[in-house]
Parts: C-alpha cells; sequence; structure tokens
C-alpha cells in the first residue's frame, strides 16, 4: 500500500460496495481514511441534503462516518499489527458487531468535518476502536466501535438463492 492510498482504496471487490466506505458504490459517502501517526484520520464535506435541523448535519450521518472510520481503521490496524501491507493477501474482512455513538454538540453543516480514530484493543477476532467528530477543531461526537473480523458463512448468506429473483 502505498503511503498515499487510503485504507478503502485497498478492500477487496467483494467487501467494496460498503454504503460508507465502499469505493465501487456511487450512491455512497466513499470515504478515504489514513494514519496519522496512531490515529486514524477521514476528512468529509456534508451536503446541504444530509441536514438534520437547517444548519446541522444528521445524526445518521455522523454514525455512519465513524462506523465505517473504525472498521476501515480496524481493518488497517490488523495489517499493522502482523506488519503486512493492506494489499497483500489473506485480506482481513470486519463487519461492524456494535456501533455507538455519543452526540454532544450540533454537528454543524458548513465546512468539513474531520473524524479521528484510535485502536482500544485488538482481541483475537475483534478489534475495538474508538472515534470522534471535529467541526472546526471542536468535538461534536464520539463513538465507539466493536468490528469483528468477518466468518466465510457470512458471503454465503449474500449469495442469491438458486432461482429466486435477482431484482
Ligand atoms: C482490507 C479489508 C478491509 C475490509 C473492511 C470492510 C469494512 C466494511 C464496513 C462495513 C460496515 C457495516 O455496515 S457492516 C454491516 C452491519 N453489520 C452486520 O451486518 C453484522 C451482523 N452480525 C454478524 O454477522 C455477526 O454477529 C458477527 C460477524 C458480528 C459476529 O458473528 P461471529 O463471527 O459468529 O461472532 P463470534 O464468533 O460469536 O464472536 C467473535 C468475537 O466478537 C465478539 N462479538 C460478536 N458480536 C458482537 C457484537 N454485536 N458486539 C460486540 N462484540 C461482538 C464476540 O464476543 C467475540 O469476542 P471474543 O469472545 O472472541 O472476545
Amino acid at each position: 500500500m502505498s503511503e498515499k492510498s487510503a485504507f478503502q482504496d485497498n478492500y477487496p471487490e467483494n467487501v467494496a460496495h460498503c454504503y460508507g466506505c465502499g469505493r465501487l458504490n456511487g450512491h455512497g459517502h466513499q470515504i478515504k481514511t489514513h494514519w496519522d501517526g496512531e490515529e486514524s484520520v477521514t476528512r468529509y464535506r456534508p451536503e446541504p441534503f444530509h441536514t438534520a435541523v437547517p444548519g446541522y448535519v444528521y445524526g445518521g450521518l455522523i454514525a455512519s462516518l465513524i462506523d465505517c472510520h473504525s472498521t476501515g481503521t480496524a481493518a488497517a490496524a490488523m495489517y499493522r499489527a502482523e506488519g503486512r501491507e493492506m494489499d497483500t493477501q489473506p485480506a482481513f474482512r470486519f463487519v461492524t458487531g456494535s456501533l455507538h455513538v455519543d452526540y454532544l454538540k450540533p454537528t454543524p453543516i458548513a465546512g468539513p468535518l474531520e473524524i479521528r480514530g484510535r485502536v482500544k484493543a485488538i482481541q483475537g477476532r475483534k478489534v475495538i476502536v474508538e472515534s470522534w467528530v471535529l467541526a472546526e477543531g471542536v468535538v461534536t461526537a464520539r463513538g465507539e466501535v466493536t468490528a469483528v473480523q468477518m466468518p466465510e458463512s457470512f458471503f454465503a448468506a449474500a449469495l442469491p438463492k438458486p432461482g429466486a429473483p435477482t431484482a
């Protein structure tokens, strides 16, 4: 992985469609996350249609940003822990086991948001990440995600059943 490529640029194709972070989802947020020392950082500019109360960001978007920032950080941390680049095999694939968000202040919709994260623990197949959202340098939300390595059965369950309609 080059220093310039984002975590999400290295996701294998079969986990690159996520609404929050998949580079292959044209309708999604397509967040991009990088290391900044021991912290991870994502920058995101909300659109006017991400409004909750006029002037402020919808909480669901904030939860989504914390979610995908944190799962991306979890994946990158597992590679780091093993001394591997993110584009090497076998890939670590994570899903959200739990997502907790505290909304501390209204988040202004004008201007970019910064989401930062830090790994609290790597415990077997799960990684606990704490993340926070900053607007103009002020923390407006804090979250914690338990990301769990995806079992192979996750893919099997997602496959269409033989004969089932595809659309
Ligand atoms: C480069 C590639 C990048 C790839 C990165 C890709 C990023 C994609 C981001 C997607 C973000 C999403 O929206 S994902 C979509 C939303 N999430 C989902 O749909 C997940 C649905 N849930 C599940 O499929 C399942 O419950 C799992 C996979 C989360 C866990 O099932 P499992 O694998 O059978 O779990 P199990 O063996 O019992 O537990 C493993 C460990 O995780 C813990 N654990 C299990 N569930 C939870 C939970 N809800 N909250 C806390 N902790 C939990 C257990 O206590 C255990 O810890 P211990 O006893 O070992 O200590």
